[in-house]
Protein backbone atom coordinates (compact mmCIF):
# COMPACT_ATOMS: atom_id res chain seq x y z
CA UNK A 1 0.00 0.00 0.00
CA UNK A 2 1.25 3.11 -0.81
CA UNK A 3 2.29 6.15 1.37
CA UNK A 4 -0.77 8.27 0.38
CA UNK A 5 -3.33 5.28 0.52
CA UNK A 6 -1.85 4.87 4.55
CA UNK A 7 -2.81 8.52 4.97
CA UNK A 8 0.86 8.84 6.27
CA UNK A 9 2.05 12.33 6.09
CA UNK A 10 4.39 13.30 3.54
CA UNK A 11 7.70 14.04 4.91
CA UNK A 12 9.30 17.21 3.96
CA UNK A 13 12.30 19.82 4.39
CA UNK A 14 12.70 23.14 3.58
CA UNK A 15 15.88 24.32 2.96
CA UNK A 16 16.25 28.59 2.66
CA UNK A 17 13.88 28.29 5.79
CA UNK A 18 15.59 31.04 7.10
CA UNK A 19 14.12 33.14 4.42
CA UNK A 20 11.09 34.94 3.84
CA UNK A 21 9.70 32.44 1.30
CA UNK A 22 10.98 29.52 3.06
CA UNK A 23 9.25 30.72 6.45
CA UNK A 24 5.92 31.10 4.52
CA UNK A 25 6.50 27.55 3.69
CA UNK A 26 6.96 26.40 7.16
CA UNK A 27 4.54 27.74 8.27
CA UNK A 28 2.07 26.14 5.49
CA UNK A 29 3.46 22.69 5.61
CA UNK A 30 2.37 22.57 9.71
CA UNK A 31 -0.77 24.08 8.85
CA UNK A 32 -1.22 20.87 6.20
CA UNK A 33 -2.99 18.07 7.24
CA UNK A 34 -1.39 15.86 4.40
CA UNK A 35 2.18 16.75 5.10
CA UNK A 36 4.66 17.25 8.08
CA UNK A 37 7.93 19.55 8.28
CA UNK A 38 10.49 16.99 9.24
CA UNK A 39 14.02 19.61 8.71
CA UNK A 40 14.11 23.15 8.17
CA UNK A 41 17.44 24.42 6.83
CA UNK A 42 19.23 27.86 6.48
CA UNK A 43 23.04 28.35 5.17
CA UNK A 44 26.05 26.73 6.28
CA UNK A 45 27.13 29.92 8.48
CA UNK A 46 24.55 29.84 10.45
CA UNK A 47 24.20 27.93 13.92
CA UNK A 48 20.85 26.03 14.98
CA UNK A 49 18.37 28.14 15.94
CA UNK A 50 14.57 27.63 16.46
CA UNK A 51 12.38 28.70 13.75
CA UNK A 52 10.50 30.59 16.66
CA UNK A 53 13.06 32.91 17.05
CA UNK A 54 14.13 34.09 13.21
CA UNK A 55 10.18 34.40 13.04
CA UNK A 56 8.53 35.38 16.26
CA UNK A 57 4.69 36.16 14.38
CA UNK A 58 5.14 32.18 13.72
CA UNK A 59 5.46 30.87 17.43
CA UNK A 60 3.18 28.29 18.71
CA UNK A 61 2.78 27.36 14.56
CA UNK A 62 5.75 26.07 13.43
CA UNK A 63 8.06 24.35 16.42
CA UNK A 64 11.24 23.41 14.39
CA UNK A 65 14.89 23.68 14.85
CA UNK A 66 16.45 25.44 11.86
CA UNK A 67 19.56 23.96 11.14
CA UNK A 68 22.69 24.98 9.10
CA UNK A 69 22.82 23.00 5.81
CA UNK A 70 25.75 20.56 4.31
CA UNK A 71 25.42 18.75 1.44
CA UNK A 72 26.70 15.76 3.39
CA UNK A 73 23.06 16.21 5.05
CA UNK A 74 21.75 14.54 2.18
CA UNK A 75 22.85 10.99 3.08
CA UNK A 76 20.97 11.11 6.01
CA UNK A 77 17.75 13.03 5.13
CA UNK A 78 14.74 11.33 5.67
CA UNK A 79 11.94 13.03 3.21
CA UNK A 80 9.55 12.55 0.15
CA UNK A 81 10.33 16.15 -0.77
CA UNK A 82 12.07 18.86 -0.36
CA UNK A 83 11.29 22.27 -0.55
CA UNK A 84 14.50 24.88 -2.37
CA UNK A 85 13.50 28.22 -1.16
CA UNK A 86 17.26 29.38 -2.03
CA UNK A 87 19.67 31.75 -4.37
CA UNK A 88 19.31 30.23 -7.63
CA UNK A 89 22.84 28.53 -8.02
CA UNK A 90 22.37 27.19 -4.47
CA UNK A 91 19.17 25.57 -5.79
CA UNK A 92 21.04 24.45 -8.84
CA UNK A 93 23.64 22.40 -7.19
CA UNK A 94 21.82 20.83 -4.73
CA UNK A 95 18.75 20.14 -6.40
CA UNK A 96 20.54 17.05 -7.89
CA UNK A 97 21.72 15.60 -4.81
CA UNK A 98 18.26 15.72 -3.59
CA UNK A 99 17.12 14.08 -6.99
CA UNK A 100 19.74 11.12 -7.02
CA UNK A 101 18.80 10.38 -3.37
CA UNK A 102 14.98 9.79 -4.53
CA UNK A 103 13.82 12.48 -3.03
CA UNK A 104 10.74 15.03 -5.16
CA UNK A 105 12.27 18.77 -5.53
CA UNK A 106 9.71 21.66 -5.33
CA UNK A 107 12.56 24.90 -6.35
CA UNK A 108 11.07 28.27 -5.46
CA UNK A 109 14.20 29.44 -7.09
CA UNK A 110 14.68 30.47 -10.84
CA UNK A 111 17.20 27.62 -11.55
CA UNK A 112 14.77 25.24 -13.44
CA UNK A 113 12.28 27.53 -14.84
CA UNK A 114 13.68 28.26 -18.05
CA UNK A 115 13.94 25.88 -21.34
CA UNK A 116 16.50 27.46 -23.23
CA UNK A 117 20.24 27.09 -20.69
CA UNK A 118 21.53 29.67 -22.96
CA UNK A 119 19.07 32.35 -21.48
CA UNK A 120 20.64 32.11 -18.27
CA UNK A 121 24.21 33.57 -18.49
CA UNK A 122 22.00 36.80 -20.23
CA UNK A 123 19.25 37.17 -17.66
CA UNK A 124 20.42 35.42 -14.56
CA UNK A 125 24.19 36.25 -14.73
CA UNK A 126 25.79 32.59 -14.64
CA UNK A 127 25.84 29.74 -16.88
CA UNK A 128 23.44 26.70 -16.11
CA UNK A 129 25.35 23.47 -14.43
CA UNK A 130 22.65 21.42 -15.14
CA UNK A 131 21.22 21.95 -18.49
CA UNK A 132 20.19 18.03 -18.70
CA UNK A 133 17.92 19.04 -15.89
CA UNK A 134 15.90 21.85 -17.66
CA UNK A 135 13.88 19.91 -19.79
CA UNK A 136 13.24 17.47 -17.03
CA UNK A 137 11.62 20.18 -14.98
CA UNK A 138 8.12 20.55 -14.93
CA UNK A 139 6.72 24.20 -14.54
CA UNK A 140 4.11 24.19 -11.91
CA UNK A 141 2.11 27.47 -13.08
CA UNK A 142 -0.92 25.28 -11.89
CA UNK A 143 -3.88 27.18 -13.22
CA UNK A 144 -2.70 26.21 -16.60
CA UNK A 145 -0.28 22.39 -15.66
CA UNK A 146 -1.77 19.23 -17.64
CA UNK A 147 1.03 17.10 -17.31
CA UNK A 148 2.09 15.00 -14.29
CA UNK A 149 4.71 17.00 -12.54
CA UNK A 150 7.59 14.59 -12.43
CA UNK A 151 10.37 14.46 -9.37
CA UNK A 152 11.75 18.28 -10.41
CA UNK A 153 8.97 20.82 -9.96
CA UNK A 154 9.63 24.53 -10.65
CA UNK A 155 8.05 27.04 -8.99
CA UNK A 156 7.02 30.31 -11.12
CA UNK A 157 8.47 33.44 -10.20
CA UNK A 158 6.44 36.05 -8.54
CA UNK A 159 6.29 38.65 -11.27
CA UNK A 160 5.24 35.60 -14.39
CA UNK A 161 2.77 34.40 -12.20
CA UNK A 162 0.83 37.60 -11.23
CA UNK A 163 1.58 38.59 -15.46
CA UNK A 164 0.93 35.25 -17.06
CA UNK A 165 -2.34 34.66 -15.23
CA UNK A 166 -3.32 37.66 -16.33
CA UNK A 167 -2.42 37.93 -20.24
CA UNK A 168 -3.00 34.08 -20.86
CA UNK A 169 -6.57 33.58 -20.79
CA UNK A 170 -6.87 36.36 -23.63
CA UNK A 171 -3.86 34.81 -25.55
CA UNK A 172 -5.30 30.84 -25.33
CA UNK A 173 -8.77 32.81 -27.05
CA UNK A 174 -7.03 34.43 -29.35
CA UNK A 175 -8.55 38.12 -28.85
CA UNK A 176 -5.04 39.63 -28.98
CA UNK A 177 -3.75 41.17 -32.05
CA UNK A 178 -0.69 39.12 -33.75
CA UNK A 179 1.27 41.88 -33.47
CA UNK A 180 0.81 43.17 -30.34
CA UNK A 181 3.40 43.49 -27.59
CA UNK A 182 1.60 43.28 -23.95
CA UNK A 183 3.53 46.02 -21.96
CA UNK A 184 3.59 45.31 -18.62
CA UNK A 185 4.32 47.25 -15.52
CA UNK A 186 4.79 45.91 -12.34
CA UNK A 187 5.06 47.29 -8.79
CA UNK A 188 6.75 44.62 -5.75
CA UNK A 189 6.62 44.94 -2.42
CA UNK A 190 10.13 44.71 -0.72
CA UNK A 191 10.09 41.53 0.24
CA UNK A 192 10.56 40.31 -3.06
CA UNK A 193 14.32 40.97 -2.36
CA UNK A 194 14.21 38.71 0.26
CA UNK A 195 15.42 39.18 3.71
CA UNK A 196 19.15 39.64 3.65
CA UNK A 197 19.89 43.35 4.27
CA UNK A 198 21.07 45.47 1.54
CA UNK A 199 20.67 49.75 0.85
CA UNK A 200 18.93 49.45 -1.53
CA UNK A 201 15.79 47.94 0.12
CA UNK A 202 16.58 49.33 3.81
CA UNK A 203 13.47 51.57 5.54
CA UNK A 204 15.00 54.78 4.37
CA UNK A 205 15.61 54.71 1.01
CA UNK A 206 12.63 52.85 -0.47
CA UNK A 207 9.96 54.62 -2.45
CA UNK A 208 8.57 53.93 -5.77
CA UNK A 209 11.43 53.19 -8.27
CA UNK A 210 11.30 51.33 -11.42
CA UNK A 211 14.52 48.96 -11.97
CA UNK A 212 15.75 46.14 -14.57
CA UNK A 213 14.57 47.86 -17.90
CA UNK A 214 14.46 45.32 -20.91
CA UNK A 215 16.65 42.37 -18.66
CA UNK A 216 14.89 41.72 -15.60
CA UNK A 217 15.00 37.88 -15.22
CA UNK A 218 11.47 37.40 -15.31
CA UNK A 219 11.06 38.80 -18.76
CA UNK A 220 12.40 35.33 -20.92
CA UNK A 221 10.28 33.91 -18.30
CA UNK A 222 6.81 35.69 -19.00
CA UNK A 223 7.76 35.34 -22.84
CA UNK A 224 7.97 31.53 -22.46
CA UNK A 225 4.65 31.79 -21.06
CA UNK A 226 2.91 33.47 -23.17
CA UNK A 227 4.89 32.42 -26.69
CA UNK A 228 5.40 36.34 -27.67
CA UNK A 229 7.90 39.09 -26.79
CA UNK A 230 6.97 41.78 -24.28
CA UNK A 231 8.04 44.90 -22.40
CA UNK A 232 8.21 44.06 -18.89
CA UNK A 233 9.28 46.98 -16.23
CA UNK A 234 9.39 45.85 -12.65
CA UNK A 235 9.18 48.66 -10.24
CA UNK A 236 9.83 48.40 -6.19
CA UNK A 237 7.08 49.96 -3.78
CA UNK A 238 7.44 50.86 -0.28
CA UNK A 239 5.03 48.35 1.32
CA UNK A 240 6.27 44.58 2.91
CA UNK A 241 4.49 42.14 0.61
CA UNK A 242 2.50 41.78 -2.51
CA UNK A 243 2.61 42.64 -6.39
CA UNK A 244 0.48 45.03 -8.40
CA UNK A 245 0.78 44.31 -12.52
CA UNK A 246 -0.52 46.05 -14.88
CA UNK A 247 -1.00 44.47 -18.25
CA UNK A 248 -1.93 46.46 -21.69
CA UNK A 249 -2.61 44.39 -25.10
CA UNK A 250 -4.52 45.41 -28.10
CA UNK A 251 -7.79 43.22 -28.71
CA UNK A 252 -8.13 42.46 -32.35
CA UNK A 253 -11.09 44.66 -33.95
CA UNK A 254 -14.36 43.86 -32.67
CA UNK A 255 -14.02 41.75 -29.76
CA UNK A 256 -16.64 42.36 -27.23
CA UNK A 257 -16.59 42.62 -23.50
CA UNK A 258 -18.15 39.66 -23.46
CA UNK A 259 -15.94 37.71 -25.35
CA UNK A 260 -13.32 38.95 -23.05
CA UNK A 261 -14.96 38.20 -20.15
CA UNK A 262 -15.79 34.70 -21.30
CA UNK A 263 -11.90 34.36 -21.70
CA UNK A 264 -11.40 34.87 -18.59
CA UNK A 265 -14.40 32.34 -17.11
CA UNK A 266 -13.66 30.09 -19.05
CA UNK A 267 -10.10 30.11 -17.79
CA UNK A 268 -10.30 30.40 -14.45
CA UNK A 269 -14.27 28.99 -13.53
CA UNK A 270 -13.27 26.16 -11.64
CA UNK A 271 -9.74 27.08 -9.83
CA UNK A 272 -10.14 28.19 -6.47
CA UNK A 273 -7.32 30.42 -6.23
CA UNK A 274 -8.66 33.17 -8.54
CA UNK A 275 -11.29 35.75 -7.47
CA UNK A 276 -12.58 37.93 -10.30
CA UNK A 277 -13.08 41.76 -8.45
CA UNK A 278 -15.42 44.55 -9.11
CA UNK A 279 -12.80 47.01 -8.96
CA UNK A 280 -9.17 47.24 -9.72
CA UNK A 281 -7.82 45.14 -7.04
CA UNK A 282 -5.30 46.21 -4.16
CA UNK A 283 -2.35 44.17 -2.98
CA UNK A 284 -3.83 44.60 1.00
CA UNK A 285 -6.36 42.67 -0.08
CA UNK A 286 -4.24 39.73 -1.14
CA UNK A 287 -1.19 39.82 1.11
CA UNK A 288 -0.92 37.40 3.55
CA UNK A 289 -3.86 34.94 1.20
CA UNK A 290 -3.12 32.64 -1.51
CA UNK A 291 -5.02 34.82 -4.13
CA UNK A 292 -4.72 36.62 -7.36
CA UNK A 293 -6.98 39.28 -8.22
CA UNK A 294 -7.82 39.62 -11.75
CA UNK A 295 -9.79 42.66 -13.25
CA UNK A 296 -9.93 44.29 -16.40
CA UNK A 297 -11.13 47.63 -18.18
CA UNK A 298 -11.19 47.96 -21.87
CA UNK A 299 -12.13 50.46 -24.10
CA UNK A 300 -12.39 49.81 -27.70
CA UNK A 301 -9.36 47.73 -28.73
CA UNK A 302 -7.36 48.66 -25.68
CA UNK A 303 -7.54 46.08 -22.69
CA UNK A 304 -5.77 46.94 -19.14
CA UNK A 305 -5.81 43.78 -17.03
CA UNK A 306 -5.00 44.23 -13.29
CA UNK A 307 -3.05 41.55 -11.21
CA UNK A 308 -2.84 41.57 -7.45
CA UNK A 309 -0.73 38.46 -5.35
CA UNK A 310 0.84 38.39 -2.55
CA UNK A 311 4.45 37.55 -3.60
CA UNK A 312 5.83 35.63 -0.70
CA UNK A 313 2.56 33.27 -1.01
CA UNK A 314 0.78 33.17 -4.55
CA UNK A 315 3.87 34.01 -5.86
CA UNK A 316 6.04 31.48 -3.97
CA UNK A 317 5.17 29.74 -0.88
CA UNK A 318 1.09 29.20 -1.14
CA UNK A 319 1.85 28.26 -4.93
CA UNK A 320 4.59 25.73 -4.21
CA UNK A 321 2.29 24.35 -1.43
CA UNK A 322 -0.38 23.61 -4.25
CA UNK A 323 1.95 22.16 -6.86
CA UNK A 324 3.32 19.89 -4.18
CA UNK A 325 -0.64 19.12 -3.01
CA UNK A 326 -1.24 18.16 -6.92
CA UNK A 327 2.12 16.22 -6.86
CA UNK A 328 0.98 14.29 -3.80
CA UNK A 329 -2.63 13.24 -4.76
CA UNK A 330 -3.70 15.49 -2.16
CA UNK A 331 -6.47 18.69 -2.38
CA UNK A 332 -4.46 21.21 -4.49
CA UNK A 333 -5.42 24.11 -1.42
CA UNK A 334 -5.04 21.72 1.29
CA UNK A 335 -3.58 23.95 3.78
CA UNK A 336 -4.16 27.00 1.69
CA UNK A 337 -7.74 27.85 2.44
CA UNK A 338 -9.98 27.88 5.39
CA UNK A 339 -12.01 24.45 5.37
CA UNK A 340 -10.76 23.33 2.45
CA UNK A 341 -9.77 20.15 3.50
CA UNK A 342 -13.02 19.22 5.46
N1 LIG B 1 10.90 36.86 -1.96
C1 LIG B 1 10.02 36.61 -2.91
O1 LIG B 1 9.03 37.33 -3.08
C2 LIG B 1 10.18 35.44 -3.80
C3 LIG B 1 11.33 34.69 -3.81
N2 LIG B 1 11.47 33.65 -4.69
C4 LIG B 1 12.70 32.87 -4.77
O2 LIG B 1 12.83 32.06 -3.62
C5 LIG B 1 14.19 31.94 -3.28
C6 LIG B 1 14.36 32.46 -1.87
O3 LIG B 1 13.96 33.81 -1.85
P1 LIG B 1 13.77 34.62 -0.48
O4 LIG B 1 12.97 33.82 0.47
O5 LIG B 1 13.31 35.96 -0.87
O6 LIG B 1 15.30 34.70 0.00
P2 LIG B 1 15.94 35.08 1.40
O7 LIG B 1 17.18 35.84 1.08
O8 LIG B 1 14.95 35.73 2.29
O9 LIG B 1 16.34 33.65 2.00
C7 LIG B 1 17.25 32.80 1.38
C8 LIG B 1 17.48 31.57 2.25
O10 LIG B 1 18.41 30.70 1.60
C9 LIG B 1 19.45 30.34 2.52
N3 LIG B 1 20.69 30.10 1.76
C10 LIG B 1 21.38 30.99 1.01
N4 LIG B 1 22.43 30.38 0.39
C11 LIG B 1 22.39 29.09 0.77
C12 LIG B 1 23.17 27.94 0.47
N5 LIG B 1 24.23 28.03 -0.37
N6 LIG B 1 22.87 26.76 1.05
C13 LIG B 1 21.81 26.66 1.88
N7 LIG B 1 21.01 27.71 2.21
C14 LIG B 1 21.29 28.90 1.65
C15 LIG B 1 19.55 31.54 3.44
O11 LIG B 1 20.16 31.16 4.64
P3 LIG B 1 20.71 32.27 5.68
O12 LIG B 1 19.50 32.96 6.20
O13 LIG B 1 21.43 31.45 6.68
O14 LIG B 1 21.59 33.19 4.88
C16 LIG B 1 18.07 31.88 3.62
O15 LIG B 1 17.50 31.02 4.59
C17 LIG B 1 14.99 32.76 -4.31
O16 LIG B 1 15.45 31.94 -5.34
C18 LIG B 1 13.95 33.73 -4.83
O17 LIG B 1 14.27 34.13 -6.14
C19 LIG B 1 10.44 33.28 -5.49
C20 LIG B 1 9.29 34.00 -5.54
C21 LIG B 1 9.09 35.17 -4.72
C1 LIG C 1 11.42 43.42 -5.25
C2 LIG C 1 12.42 42.47 -5.84
O1 LIG C 1 13.61 42.69 -5.76
N1 LIG C 1 11.92 41.40 -6.44
C3 LIG C 1 12.74 40.38 -7.04
C4 LIG C 1 11.85 39.33 -7.60
C5 LIG C 1 11.40 38.33 -6.59
C6 LIG C 1 12.14 37.06 -6.63
O2 LIG C 1 12.71 36.64 -5.67
O3 LIG C 1 12.24 36.49 -7.81
P1 LIG C 1 11.75 35.06 -8.25
O4 LIG C 1 10.27 35.09 -8.25
O5 LIG C 1 12.36 34.92 -9.59
O6 LIG C 1 12.29 34.00 -7.41
C7 LIG C 1 13.59 40.91 -8.17
O7 LIG C 1 13.17 41.79 -8.90
O8 LIG C 1 14.65 40.32 -8.40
Amino acid sequence: MSVEQQNIKIRSAVLGAAGYSGAELCALLCANPYFELSYAFASAGRSSEPFAQLYPRFQQQVDILVEPWTDERVETLDVQVAFLALPHEASEAIAPLLLAKGIAVVDLSGAFRLKQADLYPKYYGYAHQHPELLAQAVYSLMEWQTTPLGDLVSVPGCYPTACTLALLPLLKADLVTKDCIPVISATSGVSGAGRKASLSTSFCEVGLNAYGFFKHRHRPEIEQNLGRKVVFTPHLGNFKRGILATCVVTLKAGVSAEQVAAAFQHAYASKPLIRFTKNSPNVADVAGTPFCDLYWQQDGEQLVIMSAIDNLLKGAAAQAMQAANVRFGKPETAGLLAGANL
